[in-house]
C-alpha cells in the first residue's frame, strides 16, 4: 500500500517538531515537506502532499488553510484561535472543494478529549462548574482552545438539560477575578514555568465536589491523535471539529 504523503506546517515549533518526528516514524506515512514561517506554500503542491498538519499560530492558520483547501490538500489542524467567524469562512472555502477534509482538533490527546466528554456528561448534575487551564508561559493565547471548547460543551449540555444559571453572588473588586465568561461558564488561565498543558474542570453541588483533571506531561501525548487525524481526514470531506468524531467514544 502506498504511504500517505504528509507535510507539517510550523515544523520548528514545540508541537510541530514533535509532529515531524511522529510522521517520520509512522510506517504508513512519508514526510514530504516541513515548513517554517518563511517557506513558500507552493512547496505543499510541488511535494505532492496529500495531508498538511497545521501547527503554526492563530495569525498564520487561515492563510495556510485557504491554500490547502484551494489545492485539495486535506488538513489536520491543532492551531488555536477558532471563532465562529473563522469557522464559517473555512466552511465557505470547503464548499468550493467538496472532497477536501479539514479536521480541527482543539486537543489531540486522548485524555483531554475524554476530559471534555466527562465534563459534558457531569455538567448538568452539579449546580456550579468552572474550568481552570494551566500552561507553560510561552503559550501564545489565553484561555486555551481546549478550555474554550470544554466550556462551550458544558454550556451546551446544561442548556439541553434545562439547568439553572450558576449562582454567583460575588461583587468583583478587580476586573478578571472571576475569569473569562464563556457562555456563562467561568474559565481561568494560569501560566507557569514548569508546566506543559493541564486542565481541571471543577464541579460543585450540595456537600460535594467532583474534579476532572488532565495533564499533558510531554508533547508526545498529542502525537497518536495527530496520526489518527492524518489517517482519517482523507476519508472525511468537509469540516470536522474535535478529534472525538474520529474516536469511538459512544
Ligand atoms: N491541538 C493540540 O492538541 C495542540 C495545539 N497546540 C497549538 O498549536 C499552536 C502552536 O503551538 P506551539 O508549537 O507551542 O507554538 P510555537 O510558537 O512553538 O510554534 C509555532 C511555529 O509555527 C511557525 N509558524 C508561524 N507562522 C507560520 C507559517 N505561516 N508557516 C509555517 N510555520 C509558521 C513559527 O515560526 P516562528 O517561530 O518563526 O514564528 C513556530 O516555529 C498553538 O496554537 C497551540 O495552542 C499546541 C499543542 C497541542
Ligand atoms: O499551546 C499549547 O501548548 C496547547 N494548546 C492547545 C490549546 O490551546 O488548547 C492544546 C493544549 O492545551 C496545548
Amino acid at each position: 500500500m502506498s504511504k500517505l504523503r504528509v507535510a507539517v506546517l510550523g515544523a520548528k515549533g514545540r508541537i510541530g517538531s514533535a509532529a515531524v518526528k511522529a510522521v517520520e516514524d509512522a510506517e504508513d506515512m512519508e514526510l514530504v515537506a516541513a515548513l517554517g514561517r518563511h517557506d513558500s506554500l507552493d512547496v505543499l503542491t510541488s511535494s505532492g502532499a496529500q495531508v498538511a498538519v497545521e501547527l503554526t499560530t492563530p495569525d498564520s492558520v487561515m492563510t495556510n488553510l485557504e491554500y490547502c483547501v484551494a489545492n485539495g490538500i486535506h488538513a489536520v489542524v491543532g492551531t488555536t484561535g477558532w471563532s465562529e467567524e473563522r469557522l464559517a469562512t473555512l466552511d465557505g472555502w470547503l464548499k468550493t472543494s467538496p472532497s477536501t477534509g479539514v479536521l480541527i482538533a482543539p486537543n489531540f490527546s486522548i485524555g483531554a478529549v475524554l476530559t471534555m466528554k466527562f465534563a459534558q456528561i457531569a455538567a448538568p448534575y452539579f449546580e456550579s462548574v468552572e474550568v481552570v487551564e494551566l500552561h507553560h508561559p510561552h503559550k501564545v493565547d489565553a484561555p486555551s482552545g481546549t478550555a474554550q471548547r470544554t466550556a462551550q460543551l458544558i454550556a451546551e449540555a446544561r442548556r439541553a438539560a434545562g439547568s439553572a444559571p450558576m449562582p454567583d453572588a460575588t461583587a468583583t473588586a478587580l476586573e478578571g477575578a472571576r475569569g473569562a465568561d464563556v457562555e456563562g461558564v467561568p474559565v481561568h488561565a494560569i501560566r507557569l514555568r514548569g508546566l506543559l498543558a493541564h486542565q481541571e474542570v471543577l464541579l460543585g453541588g450540595e456537600g460535594e465536589t467532583l474534579t476532572v483533571r488532565h495533564d499533558s506531561l510531554h508533547h508526545s501525548s498529542f502525537m497518536p491523535g495527530v496520526l489518527l487525524g492524518v489517517r482519517r481526514v482523507v476519508d472525511a470531506p468537509g469540516l470536522t471539529f474535535g478529534l472525538e468524531h474520529f474516536l469511538d467514544l459512544g
